[in-house]
């Protein structure tokens, strides 16, 4: 084969020779049809031409990783200096940010746009819209299926609002507890941007009695519905501190947009805007002041310029899989701890061939989630706890501190729940007849405790390329492979327990233990000093390409007990202030 290859090559050579020498094209035309006396030879001839070219090609699509390659745009008349991937919680933030420095940026989001008064109004079904629905694979020993958001404000449209601050000893696990790593920041690093975010994306209720420190919220806290007052007095009756938890949702009419009306459905998109989206708050912001969104995009490859050293932008394709190259000085990712680690292993090179940026081989390693139980009392009376926002009306994390006598480490924290109607009825798993009509009737009459645990670090949770799915692009899945750790299980359980047990005190007549699942996806390019076992410094600048940022919750070292989203924009602000003195030093 081999040998009739080089033939062809020394025969097309020559010709061409000769075609240059007689610069004609019929003569050559005509001299190549001489040389070959049959037909069936020039048949074979042209067919292995045919043949070689496409295996050439088809090598150069497998390479760039896409089935359809359409042509190349480039669509930029102006240098930018930000693309930032992904519009949610972080995204919004970073995209306002950097704007307020001076930076231009571009944002690209896989999702929709929603107009929220008109697509997202009142209906369960529309959380189906607003939450990832492309493929993903879950393997595992106890597989984890964390719930994220898509669209133009990412998980904040279908979120339910808690911002608790993390405490000082979830930064440093390994040194106070012996289990998990230490971060290479501190509480008190950001506690300054706890403060601006709290304030800039309008946050209610309180700190709470077990706080990190005593702090006040931009909003007074909401009043308790009937529920949560019942569960509260459980609590308090079995010696907890029941209290209003930070949520962002407004108790009052704040930054142009209205106090909550406590219609129930928080979880399929905020109708009126009380409820903080990114795309409520930042982006909205960050759009009147130049950030040009691009949404149904999906980036499939971060560039990389071998002789540079650097990022040089990104690669999408449009919702008709035509494909476009953005290029900035700066590429930020905020696709979350699922997509980012996918991405960044799509974007492998001759120079990163295990994923970009990926020297340390941790990308998609120690993936995070809070392990998590329901815990449901039904009680004599209706106490309706579909009214008033979903999670977090009461909060109970009189367990959140470690404790030596426990036989776990780490801890939990309760959060009052109520699911909506149809969510409700699909629990009611073999019912049938009378217990099924008995099941529905109670829906008045049953709320519920969210047991809420910490996970620990493992390096085998992984998100991996999936070697056999793909998305509707060809795109390989993101392939989420999970184990809870024995210390997982028992914390999370003895939250389960604590749950029964107040639910208990409340009066409830029947008390039932729901679903175990995995809640918050984090840890998938985690931080760290030591670049060998870590993808990003404590400002989310990747330590092998230094125009590369990871900026949402795939930083995280460990997951801590509690809601992530705080803390997540927290370091993704401290992470924007970097980026402004490093560029003013002429670093980037
Ligand atoms: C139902 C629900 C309830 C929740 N409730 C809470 C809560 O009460 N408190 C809390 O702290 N957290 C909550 N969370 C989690 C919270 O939504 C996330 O922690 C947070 O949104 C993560 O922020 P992020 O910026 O990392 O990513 P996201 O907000 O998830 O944004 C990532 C965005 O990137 C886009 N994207 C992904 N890949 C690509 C790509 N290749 N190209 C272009 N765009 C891409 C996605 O479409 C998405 O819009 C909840 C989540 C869900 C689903």
């Amino acid at each position: 084969m081999i040998k009739m290859m080089i033939m062809l090559f020394n025969y097309i050579t020559i010709r061409m020779f000769e075609f240059i020498q007689k610069n004609s094209l019929g003569w050559q035309v005509g001299r190549l049809f001489a040389h070959l006396e049959t037909p069936p030879l020039l048949i074979i001839v042209l067919l292995l031409i045919i043949w070689f070219f496409t295996q050439i090609f088809q090598a150069f699509l497998l390479a760039n990783n896409f089935k359809k390659r359409s042509v190349l745009s480039k669509m930029q008349s102006q240098p930018i200096d930000v693309i930032v991937v992904g519009s949610g919680a972080c995204g919004g933030l970073v995209a306002k940010e950097l704007s307020d420095h001076g930076f231009s940026v571009i944002m690209i989001e896989s999702g929709k746009r929603f107009q929220p008064s008109v697509d997202l109004s009142n209906s369960e079904a529309n959380s189906g819209k607003i939450q990832w629905t492309e493929p993903r694979v879950y393997t595992g020993k106890h597989q984890v299926i964390p719930k994220s958001g898509m669209g133009v404000g990412g998980g904040t449209l279908p979120w339910l609002g808690l911002m608790p601050r993390f405490h000082q000893a979830d930064f440093k696990t390994y040194s106070s507890e012996g289990v998990g790593e230490d971060w290479p920041l501190t509480y008190d690093d950001l506690a300054p941007y706890y403060l601006k975010i709290e304030r800039d994306f309008g946050v209610a209720g309180d700190c709470g009695p077990f706080s990190p420190e005593s702090y006040s919220l931009p909003m007074p806290a909401h009043r308790m519905s009937w529920h949560a007052q019942v569960l509260a007095e459980g609590a308090r009756k079995a010696g907890a501190h029941p209290f209003v938890p930070p949520t962002a949702i407004n108790s009052v009419e704040y930054d142009g947009r209205p106090a909550c009306i406590y219609c129930g459905w928080c979880g399929s998109g905020c109708p009126t805007g009380a409820k903080a989206t990114s795309q409520g708050t930042y982006l909205a912001k960050a759009e009147a002041a130049g950030v040009q969104v691009i949404s149904e995009a999906f980036v499939h490859r971060v560039n990389y310029d071998p002789s540079a050293g650097r990022v040089t932008g990104v690669a999408y394709l449009d919702s008709a899989g035509k494909e476009h190259e953005v290029s900035a000085r700066l590429v930020i990712l905020t696709a979350h701890a699922m997509e980012t680690p996918r991405l960044l292993l799509l974007s492998a090179c001759p120079t990163f061939p295990d994923g970009l940026a990926n020297s340390s081989g941790t990308v998609g390693k120690y993936l995070l989630s809070h392990p998590t139980w329901q815990v449901f009392g039904t009680f004599d009376e209706p106490i309706n706890a579909y009214k008033g926002f979903q999670m977090g009306q009461v909060m109970v994390q009189d367990y959140y501190k470690p404790n030596p006598r426990n036989d776990y480490a780490r801890g939990f924290v309760l959060l009052s729940y109520m699911m909506t109607p149809v969510t409700y009825a699909n629990l009611s798993g073999d019912f049938v007849g009378a217990d099924f009509k008995q099941f529905l009737s109670d829906y008045s009459h049953t709320a519920a405790w969210w047991a809420h645990a910490e996970g620990l670090p493992s390096e085998t949770n992984t998100v991996t390329l999936d070697p056999q799915v793909k998305d509707h692009r060809g795109i390989p899945v993101a392939r989420l492979t999970t184990e809870w750790l024995d210390n997982d299980i028992k914390v999370a359980a003895a939250g389960r327990d604590k749950a029964a047990e107040l639910m208990e005190a409340s009066g409830a007549r029947k008390v039932r233990v729901g679903l175990n699942y995995g809640a918050h996806a984090m840890g998938t390019c985690r931080m760290g000093n030591n670049p060998a076992s870590s993808v990003v410094n404590e400002y989310c600048q990747s330590h092998d390409i230094k125009n590369l940022f990871i900026c949402d919750t795939s930083v995280f070292v460990t997951g801590s007990g509690l809601n992530p989203t705080l803390t997540a924009m927290a370091i993704a602000s401290r992470a924007v202030d970097y980026i402004a003195t490093i560029s003013q030093q002429g670093e980037l």
